[in-house]
């Protein structure tokens, strides 16, 4: 690890000025104050944290505690009202939707204008264009103003842009769950491949399965203070409970705006008011991990899910996938209708998947795990590779899968011609 960390927070903090109404500033003239007397609104206070190159850190806490202001600090669209923030780098943020767009601008143009902001000159920004365009699937829609697009398609863009100019730090607001199921695969991937060529992450998520499989630490926020700040396994089940305890409801999704969206196809039912894993654990002969070694035809795999589901989709789907390494679907398995169902008022499921004397050759593997809506359109949250798993086999058998049948002798030629 680098000895100068790539992000210091120094005491920092924001105090957002007072809301000037009319009304207010009428109180304030007849009063005779040359300024609102009022106050502002503290948001942050007293932060100190460091990130370091190739860190990553997640942001927790409840709406309005601070974490959109923590992550606008750190990219450097706030300023501090007190305190410091220092980085250094190129700095890409996904932050409000649409915040950087200029919306009677193309997509194109926006492409340009946005990579200008991130430091890139225009012979880079040509040199990357392409597949800035191929990642964000808007290649149809590239020279339609930017107002004309849909929130899905204006953060495929952004996503796309940002995570192309070579971030030192990627900064992402909860941009992560939105797009449809194949983007949002895909903006896992580049996360995951940014993260392991060094990018620092801050990512703030309510899906905070998002947290656990990308940060290694996380920062706990509470009405604009550190509520707790350590390793992601220790603070995010610390942060689940505390949850819990409240027996919140989740925030009412306006359900005809979500299906609208959905119905356009633009935005998957990725909403984590709807459904959101919150665990998952695979283990390979009760060995629980991320990489797990076996034998084929022998070893006994289970995938362990906790996950929570609303009211307004009890009975949502789960999948488990095995692909090759490099993608590759080899075989999959989807829960049946009504194995996942809440199992306390806060809606927390759990299901199991085993797979006894897994049927699979010599080679690596990863298994991957998805949640999805009841009729199985959509897919609300997935990670792949969630592990790998790498098995042994005796024998010359050829290819991924044990092909299932049987070889029996013959006394004569059963081959029958015409
Ligand atoms: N421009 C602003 N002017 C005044 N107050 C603001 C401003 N922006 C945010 N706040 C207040 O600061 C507090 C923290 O807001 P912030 O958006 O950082 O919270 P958050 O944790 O990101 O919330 P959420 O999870 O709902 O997005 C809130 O009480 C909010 O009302």
């Amino acid at each position: 690890m680098s000895s100068n960390p790539i992000l210091r927070f120094a005491e920092a903090g924001k105090t957002y000025p007072p809301q000037r109404t009319p009304l207010r500033q009428l109180w304030s003239h007849l009063r005779g104050h040359g300024r609102d007397s009022l106050g502002g609104y503290t948001a942050l206070q007293n932060l100190s944290f460091e990130v370091y190159p190739g860190q990553s850190l997640g942001i927790v806490g409840l709406n309005g505690a601070g974490k959109s202001t923590l992550l606008q600090l750190a990219a450097g669209t706030l300023t501090p009202s007190h305190g410091q923030v220092h980085s250094h780098g190129r700095i890409a943020a996904l932050l409000e939707l649409g915040s950087g767009f200029n919306p009677e601008a193309t997509g194109r143009e926006n492409i340009y204008l946005y990579a200008a902001t991130m430091g890139l000159s225009r012979e880079q920004v040509e040199q990357r264009l392409d597949s800035i365009i191929e990642f964000s699937g808007l290649r149809n829609a590239l020279d339609m103003p930017v107002k004309t697009y849909s929130s899905g398609m204006q953060v495929r863009l952004a996503f796309s842009v940002a995570t192309s100019v070579d971030p030192d730090i990627l900064i992402v607001d909860e941009a992560l769950s939105v797009g449809d199921g194949v983007f949002a695969k895909r903006s896992f991937d580049r996360v995951m491949q940014l993260r392991e060529k060094g990018t620092a992450l801050l990512l703030c998520s309510h899906a905070l399965f998002h947290v656990d499989l990308f940060c290694e630490r996380t920062l706990w926020l509470d009405q604009g203070s550190i509520c707790a700040f350590g390793p992601t396994t220790e603070v995010v089940p610390r942060y689940q409970e505390f949850l819990d305890s409240l027996n919140q409801e989740p925030a009412p999704a306006n359900q005809s705006e979500v299906q609208a969206e959905v119905a356009q196809g633009l935005l998957s039912a990725a909403r984590p008011e709807l459904v959101r894993l919150v665990r998952a654990e695979v283990s390979l002969d009760g060995t629980v991990g991320k990489e797990l070694h076996g034998h084929s035809r022998q070893s006994h795999l289970t995938v362990d899910i906790h996950l929570q589901v609303s009211e307004q989709e009890p009975h949502p789907c789960a999948a488990i996938v095995i692909s090759s390494e490099s993608g590759k679907i080899i075989g999959s398995s989807f829960c049946e209708t009504g194995v996942i169902k809440a199992h306390d008022e806060q809606g927390h499921a759990y299901a199991r998947f085993d797979l006894p004397n897994i049927p699979l050759n010599k080679g690596r593997y990863r298994v991957g795990v998805y949640l999805l809506c009841k009729d199985m359109r959509y897919v609300y949250e997935w990670v792949d590779p969630f592990a790998y798993i790498e098995l042994k086999a005796a024998g010359s058998a050829q290819g991924p899968w044990l092909m299932p049948g049987e070889w029996s002798r013959q006394d004569k030629d059963v081959a029958v011609a015409g």
